[in-house]
């Protein structure tokens, strides 16, 4: 029997698992994989480079149709380009991390980036997994789980330093919970739980015990279809 699609919305503040989570489990269900955040920090990376005021929204707003992203949805490889430009590392940099909820706040570069994830959506022959802040509300609405991690912010700064391998585990903290104050006050589209999400508090669980969670509800999910 052919297996119906299913796409999956993972949503959550930052260093909550949502990628590590993502990609294990489309990689273990045969589902492809998208990291919003990546496209968000992709527009960021193209904003910097070409010398955007980051504080000037109407500025943001007017080139905000310019840059071509295209993100490769392997789980086990995924990709993320900006014309061309190989910007999986470049995304990454504190500079980058430092501006990008400024760039995602203005509503153009959400319209555009929110178009872009549905087509991809669209085009998954298995189905997806989708990992983000707005997925389960605004992106995916009719995903069939949605999912919100939370995790303490101590554990989440903890888990960001150490990949970081910063020492500075209270100015991670810091600058954790002002990327989530400002994603989750923004007008468009915040960062929120869907009503009808499962929320899971990832704070005392491994990484593996999230993955067989989530595993576990979307095979219900599928066997229900
Ligand atoms: N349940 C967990 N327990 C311990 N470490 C975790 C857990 N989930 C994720 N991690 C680690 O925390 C870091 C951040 O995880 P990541 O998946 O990037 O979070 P997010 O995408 O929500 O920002 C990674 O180094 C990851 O390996
Ligand atoms: N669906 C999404 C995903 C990310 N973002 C923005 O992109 C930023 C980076 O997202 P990310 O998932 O890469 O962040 P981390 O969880 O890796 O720290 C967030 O802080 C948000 O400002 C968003 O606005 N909407």
């Amino acid at each position: 029997m052919e297996r119906a699609t299913v796409i999956v919305a993972i949503d959550g503040p930052s260093g909550t698992g949502k990628s590590s989570t993502s990609k294990a489990v489309a990689a273990q269900l045969g589902l492809s994989y998208l990291d919003t955040g990546a496209q968000y920090r992709a527009i960021t990376w193209w904003m910097v480079t070409n010398g955007i005021d980051i504080d000037d929204p109407s500025a943001i707003a007017a080139v905000a149709g310019k840059p071509e992203i295209i993100s490769g949805t392997d789980p086990s490889a995924p990709t993320i380009t900006v014309d061309g430009t190989d910007v999986a590392a470049a995304i990454r940099t504190q500079d980058v991390t430092s501006k990008v909820s400024a760039v995602s706040a203005v509503p153009e570069v959400r319209a555009r980036i929110t178009e872009l994830q549905r087509s991809i959506a669209a085009d998954a022959e298995n189905g997806i997994v989708v990992e983000g802040r707005d997925i389960g509300t605004t992106v995916l609405p009719d995903a069939d789980l949605k999912i919100f991690l939370t995790a303490s912010p101590e554990a989440r700064a903890a888990r960001r330093s150490g990949e970081l391998k910063s020492t500075d585990v209270q100015a991670t903290r810091e600058a954790l919970l002002k990327r989530d104050a400002a994603d989750s006050s923004r007008k468009t589209s915040p960062l929120a739980k869907a009503d009808d999400a499962v929320e899971v508090d990832t704070s005392d669980l491994t990484l593996q015990q999230v993955i067989e969670c989530v595993v576990t509800l979307v095979e219900e999910k599928r066997a229900a279809k």
